[in-house]
């Protein structure tokens, strides 16, 4: 048997760290924790986990000392465009936004022509002003960017947003976004045939979770003349199963459904008829 291992970089600590080790924990992967040791090892998996800076990920990858890493979507567009992209992974939703100061009246991007932006994104920044023509001065910075419109630093920001609270205490307003990110997994163009077997493994794995959680198992009673009009509403995985109930002319009907799905067809649902509706989580899902 092969002893070849997979190793994949999370981040150490910031935003991506929870949901990343949680995924793999749904995946099935145990890791013998050891943060402070910088590099673990998975007991039922062959994998090695790397805990990184974000931002030095997407050079670890280039050079291939790791095969693959979860990440923001927003860091390989900055600076691993030559990075494969995977799976998006559902967690750590952002945006990369300009702003500027509330007081400023804002008409169009030609309003920051000339102007002087502090970013930790230059590449972001620069690749979107260039298409639209505009030239701005970019001061980067790596932290806290949107303090620098108040200290004087810059006449506006690009930055990171996700629930706007951090421009509202700043007094900024977002006024163009950029891009929309997420947490993807990142694959190097390093990657060995066999270490690319086992990430086709752990991706299948990943694949039956994302599904998982974005799906319900519901199950509810309707009364038999209004059971296609409801099966409608609920298409399933193939099709729902329908059982007859003790009680004559009623029906039981057990099915999957996207959770936003179902909240839209509730009222229909409930204007057929249908009643006992009881929605349950789902632990994998291999389509
Ligand atoms: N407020 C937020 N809401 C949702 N996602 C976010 C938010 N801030 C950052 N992210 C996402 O999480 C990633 C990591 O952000 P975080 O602030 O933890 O680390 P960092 O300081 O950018 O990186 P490093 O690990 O190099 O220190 C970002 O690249 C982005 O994709
Ligand atoms: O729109 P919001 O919900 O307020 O989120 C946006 C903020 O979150 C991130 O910072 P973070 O808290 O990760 O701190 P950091 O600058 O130390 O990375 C980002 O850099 C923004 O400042
Ligand atoms: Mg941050």
């Amino acid at each position: 048997m092969s002893t070849e291992k997979l190793r994949i970089a999370i981040q150490k600590s910031g935003r991506l760290n929870e949901d990343s080790l949680k995924i793999l924990k749904d995946a099935g992967v145990s890791i013998d924790n050891g943060k402070e040791q910088l590099k673990a090892s998975a007991r039922n998996f062959p994998l090695e986990v790397m805990y990184l800076r974000n931002g030095d990920i997407p050079q670890y990858l280039r050079d291939g000392v790791v095969d693959a890493a979860i990440i923001g979507e927003n860091v390989l567009i900055e600076k691993g465009k030559d990075i494969i992209r995977g799976e998006k992974l559902g967690f750590s939703k952002c945006r990369v936004s300009l702003a500027v100061p509330k007081s400023m009246k804002y008409k169009g991007l030609q309003d920051l022509d000339g102007k002087k932006i502090a970013t930790s994104y230059p590449n972001t920044v620069n690749d979107f002003l260039k298409e639209k023509g505009i030239t701005a001065d970019l001061h980067i910075i790596n932290g806290s960017v949107e303090i620098a419109p108040n200290i004087g630093l810059a006449d506006g920001i690009c930055d990171i947003v996700s629930s706007g609270s951090t421009l509202f205490k700043n007094n900024l307003k977002e006024v163009e976004v950029m891009l929309k990110s997420e947490a993807v997994l990142a694959i190097s163009p390093e990657i060995s045939e066999e270490r690319k077997a086992i990430l086709e493994k752990l991706q299948f794995r990943f694949k039956s979770v994302l599904n998982a959680r974005t799906s319900k198992y519901i199950l509810l009673n309707a009364p038999n003349e209004n059971l296609e009009k409801i099966i409608k509403l609920l298409p399933g995985m193939r099709s729902p199963t329908v059982l007859p109930l003790a009680e004559e002319g009623w029906s039981s009907i057990h099915t999957v459904i996207n959770e936003e799905r179902f909240w839209e067809v509730i009222d229909e649902l409930k204007n057929n008829g249908a009643e006992g509706i009881l929605v349950a989580p789902i632990e994998k899902m291999v389509l």
